[in-house]
């Protein structure tokens, strides 16, 4: 299963989260907006589509940050986190989400799935990277 992951940040630098339903694998957890790649659908059209599902928003660049196998109890996935860079529209929660921007260095790791820690991770290093001229 291939998931697309897109991390939406605004101008402060916040990054936005969507808190995963009642009834669903790991509900009341906070993940980055996204879904299943569909069969045929490329990683980018799959992220867009999702975006515009959940969001109503249209995504008009992105790049991919990291991709990550990871394995929830027998249930493998790769989860493909891209940086949403430019978008059109204002985040809605169209699925009934609570959404909310928080900085990537004050989110705290235990309210997120497992396996969006270390993509998180890797956001705020990339951040501090570009930050720093390296
Ligand atoms: N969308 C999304 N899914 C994630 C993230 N992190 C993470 O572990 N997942 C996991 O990836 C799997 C696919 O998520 P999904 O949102 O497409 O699917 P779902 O469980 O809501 O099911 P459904 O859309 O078929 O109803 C779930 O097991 C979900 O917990 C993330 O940041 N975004």
């Amino acid at each position: 299963m291939h998931v697309m992951a897109g991390l939406l940040r605004d101008a402060d630098g916040r990054v936005l989260l969507a808190q995963r339903p009642p009834g669903k694998h790991l509900a009341g957890m906070w993940e980055f907006p996204g879904g299943k790649r569909e069969p045929g659908e490329t990683p980018l059209a799959a992220l867009a589509r999702e975006l515009r599902e959940e969001l109503g928003v249209t995504l008009q660049h992105a790049e991919p940050l990291v991709a990550l196998p990871w394995n929830y109890g027998g249930h493998e996935l790769l989860l493909d986190a891209w940086r949403v860079e430019a978008w059109i529209g204002e985040p809605r929660p169209l699925e009934g989400q609570a959404l909310q921007w928080q900085l990537p260095a004050l989110v705290d790791m235990a309210i997120l799935t497992p396996a969006d820690r270390p993509i998180l991770q890797t956001l705020i290093e990339a951040c501090s990277a570009a930050a720093s001229g390296r």
